[in-house]
This record gives C-alpha cells, sequence and structure tokens, in this order.
C-alpha cells in the first residue's frame, strides 16, 4: 500500500463540482508537486488531504487507514501555508516547538528537536528572535522549521514561496531543494511556479479543471507531454504551437506549414501514419531550436527575427514563421541582426505533434 493514495476524490460547492475524480499514489518519501494554473483544484485537494476541507466523494488512504473522517490532528501530517501563521509573540524556538509543548513531550527531547531542526535549516542564530525580527526568507523557514519539529510522516506546503520576491524565492528553492535530500518524509507540494515543479519533484502532477492533466517525473513530462496543456505549461519560454499537415514526400512523413516543411523522426511518423486525419498542431520548444544557417531541407525551419531579448547567456528571439510567431532559445553571442531570416534546425526529438481537436499527444 503507498503511504498516501486518492481514490476517485471529487469536491462540490454546492451544485458546482470542482474536483472531478482524482486518483492519486504517492511512493514512500516522495516529493510531490501539484501544478497548475489558479483554480484548477490543486488547494482544495491538498486541504482535502490535510482534512481542513470535507470530501463530495472518493477516499483518502494513508498507509492501510482510510483517513477522510478523521481530523485533521489525527492524521500524521503537518502544513506549512502560504502566510506561515507564525505567533507573532513567540520567539523562533518557541514557535518550531509549538505542538512538542502542546503535546507535554520532556523538555530534553524539544530542546534537542529544535537544536536540530534549527541547525538544519540554518536557523540556529534566530531561536531567540520574534518572527517581526526575521526577513520574510527566514521567516519562511521558521514555518518550515515548526513544521518539521512536529515529526509527522507527510508535510504538506501549500504556495510556502508565493510572498517572496523573485531573488529570495530563487534562495529558498535551492534550499527546499538541499532540505529534501536530507529529510525522508512524504512531501506534498501545492505551487502554480512550474519551475518550481520542475526543480523540487519527483513527480509532477499537472492539473487543469479539477482534473489531473498527467503525473510522472519532471523529466517525463517536459519530453512527452500528454496533450497540449501539459507541453505548453511546462517549460519556459513555452513550447510554440504551429498548425501543419501531414503529407507523404518520397518514403518521408513531413508536418508541413506556412513557410516550413519539417521531417518526422521514425516513431513519430510511425504514429502519425496511422491517423484518420491529416491537420496537426505541431509544438517545438524554443531550446529544440538551434541556428544552423546550412540546416537541410526537412530538418530545419527559416524564421525573420522580429525581436531579440537578451536575457544574460542567452537571448530570446521572436520569429515571423509565415503569419505566426515563433519564441527561440539561443546563446547570446549568436551574432543576429533584426529584420534577418535565418535558418534554424529542429531537434528529432524536439518535434510533438498534437490532435487539433483533442489536444492529445500523438
Ligand atoms: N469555498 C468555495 N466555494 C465555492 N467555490 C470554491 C470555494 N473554494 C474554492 N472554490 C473554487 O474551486 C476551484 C478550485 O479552487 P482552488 O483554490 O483549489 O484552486 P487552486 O488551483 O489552488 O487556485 P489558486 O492557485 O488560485 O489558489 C476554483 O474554481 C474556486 O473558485
Amino acid at each position: 500500500m503507498p503511504p498516501i493514495r486518492l481514490e476517485g476524490l471529487v469536491k462540490r460547492y454546492g451544485a458546482v463540482e470542482v474536483l472531478h475524480g482524482i486518483d492519486l499514489d504517492m511512493a514512500e518519501h516522495e516529493f510531490t508537486v501539484l501544478v497548475g494554473p489558479s483554480g484548477c483544484g490543486k488547494s482544495t485537494t491538498l486541504r482535502m488531504i490535510a482534512g481542513l476541507e470535507d470530501i463530495s466523494a472518493g477516499e483518502i488512504w494513508m498507509g492501510e487507514r482510510a483517513v477522510s473522517n478523521l481530523d485533521p490532528k489525527d492524521r500524521d501530517i503537518a502544513m506549512v501555508f502560504q502566510d506561515y501563521a507564525l505567533y507573532p509573540h513567540m520567539n523562533v524556538a518557541k514557535n518550531m516547538s509549538f505542538s512538542l509543548r502542546l503535546q507535554k513531550r520532556p523538555k530534553a527531547e524539544i530542546d534537542r528537536k529544535v537544536r536540530d531542526v534549527a541547525e538544519m535549516l540554518g536557523l540556529s542564530p534566530f531561536l531567540d528572535r520574534k518572527p517581526g525580527e526575521l526577513s520574510g526568507g527566514q521567516r519562511q523557514r521558521v514555518a518550515m522549521g515548526r513544521a518539521l519539529c512536529r515529526d509527522a510522516s507527510t508535510f504538506l506546503f501549500d504556495e510556502p514561496l508565493s510572498n517572496l520576491d523573485a531573488k529570495l524565492r530563487g534562495q529558498m528553492r535551492a534550499e527546499l531543494a538541499l532540505m529534501r535530500q536530507s529529510v525522508k518524509k512524504n512531501m506534498i507540494y501545492v505551487t502554480h511556479d512550474q519551475i518550481e515543479a520542475m526543480t523540487l519533484a519527483d513527480r509532477i502532477v499537472v492539473m487543469h479543471g479539477g482534473h489531473i492533466q498527467q503525473q510522472g517525473t519532471p523529466t517525463e513530462l517536459f519530453r512527452n507531454p500528454a496533450n497540449k496543456f501539459v507541453a505548453g505549461f511546462l517549460g519556459a519560454p513555452p513550447m510554440n504551437f504551429l498548425d501543419a499537415i501531414l503529407v507523404s514526400q518520397g518514403g518521408d512523413l513531413m508536418a508541413q506549414g506556412k513557410g516550413f516543411a519539417l521531417r518526422l523522426p521514425p516513431a513519430l511518423a510511425a504514429r502519425a501514419t496511422k491517423l484518420a486525419y491529416k491537420q496537426v498542431t505541431l509544438g517545438l520548444r524554443p531550446s529544440d531550436l538551434e541556428y544552423v544557417p546550412d540546416a537541410p531541407e526537412g530538418a530545419g525551419l527559416n524564421l525573420k527575427v522580429i525581436v531579440s531579448e537578451y536575457v544574460g547567456a542567452q537571448s530570446v528571439l521572436i520569429c515571423d514563421c509565415g503569419d505566426a510567431r515563433v519564441t527561440v532559445e539561443i546563446k547570446s553571442e549568436t551574432p543576429i541582426a533584426l529584420g534577418e531570416t535565418l535558418r534554424f534546425a529542429v531537434r528529432p526529438e524536439g518535434l510533438h505533434l498534437f490532435d487539433p481537436k483533442t489536444e492529445v499527444a500523438i
């Protein structure tokens, strides 16, 4: 039995159903990230696991126990909220030890636990400070430390970095990644930020419209998105989508559109030949295009550069391709001029096709 299993989880608010049957198995000590746009149902799912929301249908299992009817305190979980919810009048040590003191655990045990967790999170110098005397990032770590002190088997995080500025967010993301290497617990983390999902998760669960769209490792989802939504949601800048028609040419299958004709690699061509339709949506990630002036016929496309955004080592080019726009990521030192038409090679494994009606990957 997996440590956490969601079985056909449904949530209704009155007549409105917002979660339509969520099935999810977590592996032991897995870091699972629920990610999706605002309103997709990720926080509701997390709050149902925590016991903060009633379940309309379905069941939540923790090991062999069905927990849907248990109080939050009986579920062996600790939660870190978006707003930290620290007690302003207590110092860091007292905030962190709050639940242990509530359980009347021996003082020596409490002191040891707080010391160990503070050490791990770099909070040792701040144990006597009140939350108001800490930076946003330090407060965030205290909220994390308070959860870790509880020694629960499962940790739930609801957008814990969303109140931080971009720089601190990046730092805390790295600290979280470091922390999870040493903390062997089940962790479920909710975010709308695909970069957090990609960098932290063992397993990403992409949600949209109250459904799970796809789940898997970050690499699986990035390389083999199940549908156009997942393809467009993960990755920055996002995947380009172009209308294309499948055409046979000298034994090859090509995806042809306004201003391009790209040869499909064998495995994709084999799947595409079985289709009953010819009209497809072609997906190309900006990082799967490379400036290669002599890219051969069928392996590249010509793009007219209209905007160049310098972002350090990389530049993002926005280009015209027929009447569509295509974004490309290139090394900044590549000599390009605005208005030029340049040739880009496409990595064959970077070609994605989607059914234009169902948006399912081909
Ligand atoms: N108390 C409520 N009554 C009615 N509808 C609600 C209630 N709480 C949430 N919803 C609806 O349920 C859906 C899912 O909300 P949820 O908060 O889980 O989304 P989310 O993916 O976490 O979004 P966000 O990132 O904005 O928090 C939304 O459409 C929301 O409007």
